[in-house]
């Protein structure tokens, strides 16, 4: 089935500072959206808003044209790897897998490394390993979106790779929102891309846009 996320009408200020104001962000299954802007332009902010885990002054965030209330929202419409831990450290990984109902070992089948972690601690796994496992339960978690919030940092350039083609697999059933500061990557993904700067979003049509608005240099 068809779902379409939207998010508009957000306004956030911090103290006199504009951060997000002229937002039109679409999401819609089976495609890839991504979001690039230079550092501090407001990117997880966005995103956290979108979960609904920052409160702005306003906003609208909409599944199939039904407003998302944060207080109601489920794991079946959303899912959101935020950039800081958040599984908690005493879950062995059976638990976490278990929770997120996702088979352990088609983890071990792409990573086969953790094969002899199962009954391991989440907080007894490295930096690296504890964001891979982050990253494989929410870009499979059973849910309409997810929304990735760097979800290439901290990982191997192996890593990277196949989590790009899990993502690209996954697609078939939801969609994507995500950003990092790997832009290549997000831009070999995503189906469509806008690009945040001077707290509005612009999509972009083609990459000299990209270069235009100051983001890269081609
Ligand atoms: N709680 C807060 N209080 C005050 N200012 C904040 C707060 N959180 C974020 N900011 C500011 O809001 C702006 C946007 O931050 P945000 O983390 O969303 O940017 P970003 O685009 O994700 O940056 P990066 O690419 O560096 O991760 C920054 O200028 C940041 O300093």
């Amino acid at each position: 089935m068809m779902h379409i996320l939207e998010a508009d009408g957000i306004l956030l200020d911090f103290g006199a500072k504009r951060i997000l104001s002229n937002i039109y962000i679409k999401c819609e299954t089976n495609t890839i959206t991504g979001i690039l802007g230079r550092n501090g332009q407001g990117k997880s902010c966005l995103l956290n808003i979108i979960y609904g885990n920052l409160k702005p002054l306003s906003k609208s965030v909409r599944i199939d044209k039904i407003t998302l209330n944060s207080a109601f929202r489920n794991n079946e419409q959303l899912t959101f790897l935020p950039q800081f831990n958040f599984i908690p450290a005493n879950l062995t990984l059976d638990r976490v897998f278990n929770d997120f109902l996702i088979d352990f070992y088609s983890f071990v089948d792409v990573f086969s490394e953790f094969k002899n972690l199962r009954k391991s601690t989440f907080g007894h796994l490295s930096g690296g390993q504890r964001r891979l496992v982050e990253v494989f339960v929410i870009l499979k978690a059973k849910s309409q979106f997810s929304i990735l919030d760097e979800p290439f940092s901290h990982l191997t350039p192996i890593q990277i790779e196949k989590i790009m083609e899990l993502i690209q697999y996954e697609k078939s059933n939801k969609g994507f929102i995500i950003t990092d500061h790997l832009y290549q990557n997000v831009l070999d993904i995503s189906d469509a891309i806008y690009l945040l700067n001077n707290s509005r979003t612009m999509l972009i049509n083609e990459l000299d846009d990209l270069e235009r608005f100051g983001y890269v240099r081609l």
